[in-house]
């Protein structure tokens, strides 16, 4: 075990996704109307934000985007370990230019310290550890400090259980752990799901969600990516209907931002997600992969600035 540094077929854009389209909220709640998804051959793509920019841009109707951002998978490219995901520079330097036109925030899993500093471009706000690590220039916020003692013993406990599987990466943030799967044999892998679901089972103050080639465990809140971006819109002071925001990202725990954007008064919000094969989801619009988020950006950061 090796432990990582903290370091349009289917729906109508602007609409609540159907459930064909929806996933099982990335938190772990369980959601009866999600009990039947289709096999997956039979899901499409929702449309992409960037080949039909223009319906896109319609869909703002006129108001300023508010932009959260996922990191992994969506502004950096999968890496075989965490540190290795480097966001391009074209990618920041396109994060760097919106940022002058609308409001920035990444809303990640990693660590927040970590994220700021993969990131690396002053003056936004960085919501880690799935947003429970709120920081921007005049905001501070934590949800769970309560819980970093389980999370201390969980660590241990997980640690102890995976130092003799090789390849298994325990990575710690402040409110989560992800037990990375993406180095081990395959043979090995249920076991390092059984050790997770034990550790899981012997701390019913925390939960285990899922993700691409790993497993986390977080408080037992009611707190997820959707409720950190209505927080910080409330915070932010962008709960007016002047603003539409829009949440760009790739994986299960996006999915709460895109339900809860959906889910929203005010006229709603936009999701996209970033997909290389369709999968479910409740997002409106999607893009292909990290390089083409950051073209979609590019493009969203030329129409911004033409007024
Ligand atoms: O919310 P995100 O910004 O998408 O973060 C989700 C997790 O991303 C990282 O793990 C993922 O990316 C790694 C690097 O490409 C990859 O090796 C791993 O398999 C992926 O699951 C990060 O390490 C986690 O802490 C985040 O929770």
């Amino acid at each position: 075990m090796q432990a990582v540094p903290s370091s349009r077929p289917l729906h109508s854009r602007g609409a609540p996704a159907p459930a064909s389209h929806r996933v099982p909220t990335g938190s772990g709640a369980e959601d009866p109307a999600l009990t039947s998804l289709p096999q997956s051959g039979s899901l499409s793509a929702p449309p992409s934000a960037l080949a039909e920019f223009d319906a896109f841009a319609a869909s703002l109707r006129g108001r300023t985007p508010a932009l959260f951002l996922d990191y992994d998978g969506t502004l950096a490219d999968i890496a075989p370990r965490p540190e290795l995901a480097a966001m391009p520079d074209e990618a920041r330097a396109v994060v760097r230019r919106l940022s002058a036109l609308c409001p920035v925030a990444f809303v990640s899993g990693r660590d927040l310290d970590d994220l700021t500093a993969m990131v690396a471009v002053d003056g936004l706000v960085y919501a880690g550890s799935h947003g429970f690590d709120l920081r921007g220039p005049d905001l501070r916020r934590q949800v769970g400090v309560d819980y970093v003692p389980d999370l201390d013993a969980a660590d241990r406990r997980l640690r102890d259980r995976l130092d003799g599987v090789a390849g298994a990466l325990v990575e710690r943030k402040r409110f989560a752990i992800a037990i990375h799967t993406r180095q081990v044999a395959q043979p090995e892998k249920p076991s390092v799901a059984e050790a997770v679901r034990a550790v899981a089972d012997a701390q019913p103050r925390l939960r285990m969600t899922g993700g691409k080639e790993l497993f986390e465990l977080r408080p037992n809140l009611p707190w997820d990516k959707g409720r950190a971006v209505l927080a910080l819109m409330e915070a932010l002071g962008l709960e007016g209907s002047g603003t539409m925001p829009i949440y760009l990202g790739d994986d299960e725990t996006d999915e709460d931002a895109f339900r809860a954007l959906t889910a929203r008064g005010e006229g709603g919000g936009i999701g996209i997600r970033v997909m290389e094969e369709p999968a479910a989801t409740a997002a409106t619009w999607s893009l292909r992969d990290p390089a083409e988020a950051a073209a979609f950006l590019g493009r969203l950061a030329d129409w911004l600035a033409q007024g």
